[in-house]
């Protein structure tokens, strides 16, 4: 038997997504396609009949802005917000702004996957002189955390499932208990993280999940969080399916 429900969302298409890059940390705006998929998502929630008694999502402008929209659109959008940076997106190194189709040109399509997709090989560190690092460090918007130890230079999935969970745990977990209703919007992999706590999956069958962007999915979970009803999105069958397969291409060397 059911007894929470969880609404997710991956922000909608971000210029960075657009363009293929690699974006991590780095903070890139929702282009005027993720614009109109954030409005599309609330649209569905709408029909759908959902509202929210609190959300949550990352610190980065792309998730923030599709929440925003997607608040908008339900009619809520003056919702108490959390944000943390336990949702952003994984920090994707020192391929942080490189081109995946170009990297795949150049280190080959099997290891653009493993560093997209494998669960425990991160990419390579960003170092100091990387284009991005003090942008990303120096960002006013980490003044509350990480902690200069935990601030990372690279992540896994592994690694972003350690940071990301105990927001799951103790954030989330309690509100959810306390009888909230609940939207996260966030990213691909830190939400790909909370999928395969979720749903228990292996390190194997969790690189085979690719999240579209701007689709929103629903959980319910018993009364220990276990899923009744895993990832069901709010959008039919074969659009879902296409833009799972399009994220998946994307480290394709075309
Ligand atoms: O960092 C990025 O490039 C993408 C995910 O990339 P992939 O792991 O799918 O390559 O993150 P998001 O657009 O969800 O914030």
């Amino acid at each position: 038997m059911s007894t929470y429900k969880i609404v997710m969302v991956r922000h909608g298409e971000s210029e960075w997504n657009q363009k293929n890059l690699f974006c991590g940390w780095f903070d890139a705006n929702l282009s005027p396609k993720g614009e109109e998929e954030a409005v599309s998502a609330g649209k569905a929630l709408k029909e759908a009949g959902y509202t929210f008694d609190v959300a949550h999502t990352s610190v980065l402008t792309r998730a923030q802005k599709t929440l925003g929209a997607i608040l908008n659109g339900i009619g809520q959008a003056d919702l108490p917000v959390e944000k943390s940076w336990r949702l952003n997106e994984r920090h994707y190194g020192g391929l942080t702004g490189l081109n995946k189709s170009e990297t795949a040109a150049k280190y080959g399509e099997d290891q653009v996957q493993i560093w997209r997709r494998s669960f425990d090989i991160p990419p390579p560190p960003m170092e100091a002189d990387h284009p991005y690092y003090e942008t990303i460090v120096k960002d006013a918007r980490y003044a509350n955390g990480p902690s200069q130890d935990e601030f990372p230079k690279f992540e896994s999935l592994k690694l972003t499932i350690q940071r990301t969970l105990p927001y799951w745990n103790d954030v989330i977990i309690p509100q959810l208990k306390a009888g909230k209703k609940i939207i996260i919007a966030a990213h691909g992999n830190s939400l790909r993280g909370i999928v395969k706590h979720l749903d228990n999956m292996s390190d194997e069958a969790i690189m085979g999940l690719n999240l579209p962007t701007g689709i929103p999915f629903v959980y319910e979970l018993d009364k220990d969080f276990k899923p009744v009803v895993s990832m069901k999105f709010l959008g039919d069958e074969e659009t879902v399916r296409k833009a799972m397969e399009a994220v998946a291409a994307q480290g394709k060397s075309k």
